[in-house]
């Protein structure tokens, strides 16, 4: 039983959230067909491409600041509701661009969504600005761009997600350069769909605080201990490990081992309906399938908020509610 425990999420990306029920009703007022990706309540992919193909679809049935609006506040009432006290979301207001709203007004409408859903609860919400590889590195300059020049108290940090088999980490090092010059926080996903030397990659160009993912870092015995040695943190998101078969199982899934191994691990649902969990979830696996205690898995929430992308009187407001 996880439910009373306070949870924090690191790693969301914020379409990726989007309830399908949602997605449906959005998908009827802008009379888009939506059958492709969306079937009996569930979300219709079965591998990392086509997840990802899918991941932009369902995207599409956003497109105004509303509906951003929306989306967030959405997601983040149902965070609220079983006891989170901090996000982060993995935003891309280069999707905003894509689909004609522009980047501005997509980043208004999920700030709006944070103030609504803050104002209910109490919870705490910060934005992850995220490049796509699969979109080429120019276009990921331009998310690291436009977060270093936003002015935005509530965009923190900076991130790579998309096809990771996409080019090198190297390719990509100047956009984290401008974000880290703007004193953004860096994190990327590395060693969910390629293995350990994505890892590497990362810590050599990137420097990153945190790493999402990482969990391939566990097929290197010497880099599992670098990970240790720096203090990175790994937002770690089993479920979606799970679904997208980078494991075969939980039995094999090396969350424990990496702890145990001293790298600093947190908990994170990835993109919750899509991979049919949710935070509620996944710290109920972290005790149900990896048999860690209360004290256990409030100190992995603990390292989320000590890792977080927040001013330091943020970060001891989240570790006096924890
Ligand atoms: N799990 C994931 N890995 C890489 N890119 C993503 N975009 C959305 N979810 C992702
Ligand atoms: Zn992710």
């Amino acid at each position: 039983m996880t439910s009373h425990l306070k949870k924090v999420e690191l790693h969301c990306h914020l379409e990726g959230a989007a309830p399908p029920a949602l997605t449906e009703a959005q998908a009827r007022k802008y009379g888009i067909d939506i059958s492709g990706q969306l079937r009996d309540g569930a979300y219709v992919w079965h591998d990392f491409a086509s997840f990802l193909e899918c991941y932009d679809k369902v995207s599409e049935v956003y497109k105004t600041e509303e509906d951003y609006a929306l989306l967030t506040e959405t997601y983040l009432d149902e965070l609220a509701a079983i006891n989170t006290i901090y996000s982060e979301l993995i935003v891309s207001p280069d999707h905003g661009k894509r689909i004609g709203l522009g980047a501005d007004a997509y980043i208004a409408g999920v700030c709006e969504g944070i103030l609504r859903a803050r104002e209910r609860s109490g919870i705490e919400a910060r934005l992850i600005v995220t490049g796509e590889r699969h979109f080429g590195p120019e276009s990921v300059i331009g998310a690291a761009e436009y977060a270093a020049n936003a002015g935005n108290p509530l965009i923190t940090g900076f991130n790579l997600a998309g096809e990771e088999r996409m080019g090198r980490v190297a390719d990509y090092a100047r956009a984290f350069d401008i974000a880290r010059d703007a004193g953004l926080g860096l994190t990327i996903h590395a060693g969910e769909v390629c293995g350990a030397f994505s890892v590497a990659d990362a810590l050599d160009a990137v420097r990153p605080a945190r790493i999402g993912h990482g969990v391939r870092a566990v097929e290197d015995l010497d880099l599992v201990k670098r990970l240790a040695d720096l203090g990175t943190v790994l937002e770690i998101c089993p479920g979606s490990n799970i679904a997208l078969r980078v494991f075969p199982d939980f039995a094999s899934h090396p969350l424990r081992r990496l702890k145990e191994a001293g790298v600093q691990v947190t908990i994170s649902s990835d993109d919750p309906p899509f991979f049919h969990t949710s935070l509620d979830r996944e710290y109920a696996l972290a005790a149900e399938a990896f048999g860690f205690g209360d004290a256990e898995i409030d100190a992995m929430t603990r390292t989320a908020i000590e890792a977080a992308f927040v001013d330091e009187e943020t970060r001891r407001a989240l570790l006096a509610r924890l």
